[in-house]
């Protein structure tokens, strides 16, 4: 007798068939059939059909089982061939604003006290990383490897490091959570102050160098991440141990786009059911907040974008309206006032750009309309308004994040996509593999493309 969907084995089939078909969406998988020690091995396994006796319903949870502890035996034993040892592997650098990323050997040192160096397996292109890329960011330096939205496993850890261990499926997160500087013991802020210094000089707290290097000569970290290296090394509060099970192609994601849209909705902005909402800019980060508000219970949803493309997507993600600022005459925040009987109770500015940034506070209702800024923009750009829009009762908010503390939220995150309480798959438009990174930040800027993910290992 075939599956009927009932039986506890057939919750983990029915995991591994979802996963498997999204996979395959976009792109030819090599690793398709094969058995590699990585993280998505588990969803390759060939599928049995199963009928109602206890015994074959428990096969599939029984093969699982066991090819997950010779997956960990496996990656521990080829870890212990590596641990303490200079690791050459592939990285991305970026040498000079703009100039094409340049795939090359580079050396990736141990980790030092209270660092981690993880096999990187998949990463994904943030917009932050084309921004610091053009050379508008005021903390980009060069040569360096970008990259801050991925997921590995832990190939070797520092002394005093004991969070993770050789073999942990994890995350790497920019946005550290130490649990012990003033920031972290606040209660009010996800931010962490204590490996910041270093992080936005491109090195590590330790010594204040780099692990990295080309020919001896130290090529900067970004964002305490860099995750466009088959290694990296991070600070150990910088990584979030994950589900095991969790595929690693799809949970990338969740190292910032996604989460950040999320949190500023629900962390940041704290929309209550029956808000009305605005959303600048559809991307992945606009697409997060219209899927975090929709789950908030907001009654609309309006999306904002120069590109009409972008409505049929966006309602996917809940956007119940649609306004391209080309097709009025009127100012944008005027548009959305006269829209919504005075004006949203909150909106959210996810470009970059400060006149955007100033429209998405004067859309927002007189005495209570809340304004959430999550785009970076350029270095030396500065936001205007009228003071008398604050004093009006209007609020101007930022968020790094969304408000997510990143240790702590980010394996919770990971369960959620696994209950299938949150969207992943969807924000994946394109899967590359690492050769093709020039060609994916191309895609980037392309209106069709949301999240390109990366593929580290052949
Ligand atoms: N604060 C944080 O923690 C955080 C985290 C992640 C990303 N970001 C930033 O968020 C921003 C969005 O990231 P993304 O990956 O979604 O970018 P994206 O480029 O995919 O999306 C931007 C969208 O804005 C639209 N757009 C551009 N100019 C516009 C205009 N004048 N009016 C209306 N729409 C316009 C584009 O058509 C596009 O759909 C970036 O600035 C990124 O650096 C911030
Ligand atoms: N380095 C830039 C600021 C960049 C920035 O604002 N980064 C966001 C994350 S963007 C992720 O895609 C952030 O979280 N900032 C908080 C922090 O970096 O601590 C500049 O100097 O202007
Ligand atoms: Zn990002
Ligand atoms: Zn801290």
């Amino acid at each position: 007798m075939k599956h009927n969907g009932g039986c506890k084995a057939h919750a983990v089939v029915n995991n591994i068939s979802r996963n498997e078909h999204h996979s395959t969406v976009g792109s030819k998988d090599p690793m398709r059939g094969s058995r590699k020690v990585e993280g998505h091995f588990r969803r390759q396994l060939p599928l049995t059909e199963c009928d109602d006796s206890d015994h074959t319903e428990r096969i599939p949870v029984q093969f699982d089982l066991i090819y997950r502890i010779s997956e960990y035996i496996s990656f521990f034993l080829s870890s212990m061939a590596t641990q303490g040892q200079v690791i050459t592997c592939k990285a991305a650098v970026a040498y000079e604003p703009n100039k094409p990323l340049v795939i090359e050997d580079v050396q990736v040192a141990p980790p030092q006290a209270g660092e981690v160096r993880i096999k990187i397996l998949f990463t994904a292109l943030c917009h932050t990383d084309a921004y610091t890329w053009s050379g508008k960011d005021p903390e980009g330096l060069f040569p360096c490897i970008l990259g801050h939205e991925a997921a590995g496993i832990v190939e070797s850890v520092g002394e005093g490091v004991t969070e993770v261990q050789p073999g942990d499926h994890v995350i790497p997160c920019y946005q550290a959570e130490c649990r012990e500087c003033k920031f972290c013991k606040s209660g009010k802020t996800n931010l962490c102050g204590k490996v910041r210094t270093a992080t936005g000089a491109g090195v590590m707290m330790n010594d204040r160098k780099s692990r990295f290097s080309v020919n001896g000569k130290p090529i900067y970290h970004f964002m305490g991440t860099s995750t466009f290296s088959q290694y990296t090394v991070v600070h150990d509060v910088s990584v979030a141990k994950i589900d095991p099970q969790a595929p690693l192609d799809k949970v990338c994601l969740l190292g910032c786009g996604v989460p950040t849209g999320l949190g500023a909705v629900w962390n940041t902005a704290k929309v209550e059911p029956g808000s009305t909402v605005a959303i600048f800019g559809l991307g992945t980060v606009g697409l997060a907040v219209a899927e975090g508000a929709k789950s908030a219970g907001a009654s609309r949803i309006i999306g904002v974008d120069i590109d009409s493309k972008k409505y049929g997507l966006a309602k996917n993600f809940g956007v119940t309206e649609f306004v391209n600022p080309k097709d009025h005459d009127k100012p944008i925040q005027q548009v959305i006032v006269d829209l919504t009987d005075g004006g949203v109770d909150y909106s959210f500015e996810c470009i970059g750009n400060v006149s955007v940034m100033r429209a998405a506070l004067e859309c927002c209702h007189k005495g209570w309309g809340t304004s959430v800024i999550i785009g970076v923009a350029a270095s030396g750009q500065e936001i205007s308004t009228r003071p008398f829009q604050l004093v009006t009762g209007r609020v101007w908010k930022g968020t790094a994040f969304g408000g997510f503390k990143s240790r702590s939220q980010v394996p919770w995150l990971v369960d959620k996509y696994m209950k299938k309480e949150i969207k992943i798959d969807e924000y994946i438009t394109h899967n590359l593999t690492f050769g093709d990174i020039n060609k994916a930040f191309d895609l980037m800027h392309e209106g069709s493309c949301l999240r390109c993910v990366l593929k580290l290992h052949e």
